[in-house]
């Protein structure tokens, strides 16, 4: 997928993938991950995006989040990186170059570490078409020693949780359903019971919560 913005400004023929962030062919090039609210909002100039893969991962929504999608009242819950050897969390990788890897560091430093708590680890991405060729990818991941990390709940909790909260970015349920939709998307392959189970539950819950066109107004 390319960008409108970064198709008009895409430099000649892309280097060959590069297996470091930091491409060797272009050292301003650098491989984003996302799995969360970026999968489907980057909201940076990118060059080129891959959906894929990375091992050694489970998705969570163990992050309280007090901004975005919650508030310090109501704190909402959004996705982090867990290790787990037997996990795979399906995502978008983005490439920004050049100009665009400032910018884009710049705006995910105030949007991820400043605003959510969220530190940034190096994994290994592996492209959905071309998995033999994996990337090295920056990926923002909240620890459970951020202040604002809530941990494990009962997946009913959660999506109770996700129901009540909104924040500047808008409802938490829209959130969950945007990652849902992405998901989706991807396959069959590409399966996530946690956040399976809290949109289930959510399922159960919303008639109880509010009509159906009341339940659409939220996201
Ligand atoms: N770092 C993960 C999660 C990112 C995430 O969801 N971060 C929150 C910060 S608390 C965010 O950007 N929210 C914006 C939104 O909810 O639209 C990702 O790569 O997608």
């Amino acid at each position: 997928m390319k960008q409108e913005s970064a198709a008009q400004n895409t430099p000649p023929a892309s280097p060959p993938p590069s297996q470091h962030p930091q491409d060797d062919c272009d050292p301003q090039a650098l491989w984003i991950f996302g799995y969360g609210s970026l999968v489907w909002r980057p909201d940076f100039t990118y060059s080129d995006s891959r959906v894929g893969f990375v091992r050694g991962y489970s998705r969570r929504f163990w992050q309280g989040d007090t901004f975005h999608r919650g508030s310090d009242k109501m704190p909402g819950r959004v996705v982090t990186l867990l290790e787990d050897r037997e996990g795979c969390t399906w995502g978008v990788a983005y490439q920004v170059q050049g100009e665009q890897v400032n910018e884009a560091l710049k705006y995910l430093n105030v949007r991820e570490a400043v605003l959510g708590s969220y530190d940034t680890k190096e994994v290994t991405f592996y492209p959905q078409d071309t998995p033999d060729q994996p990337l090295k990818a920056l990926a923002y991941v909240a620890t459970p020693q951020n202040p604002g990390y809530l941990g494990p709940a009962p997946e009913e909790a959660i999506a109770t949780q996700i129901l009540a909260c909104r924040g500047f970015s808008g409802h938490n349920l829209e959130y969950l359903l945007r990652l849902a939709d992405f998901m989706q998307l991807c396959g069959p392959q590409a399966q996530d019971e946690h956040l399976a189970a809290i949109v289930d539950a959510v399922g159960t819950m919303l008639p109880c919560f509010c009509p159906t066109e009341q339940a659409l107004a939220l996201v």
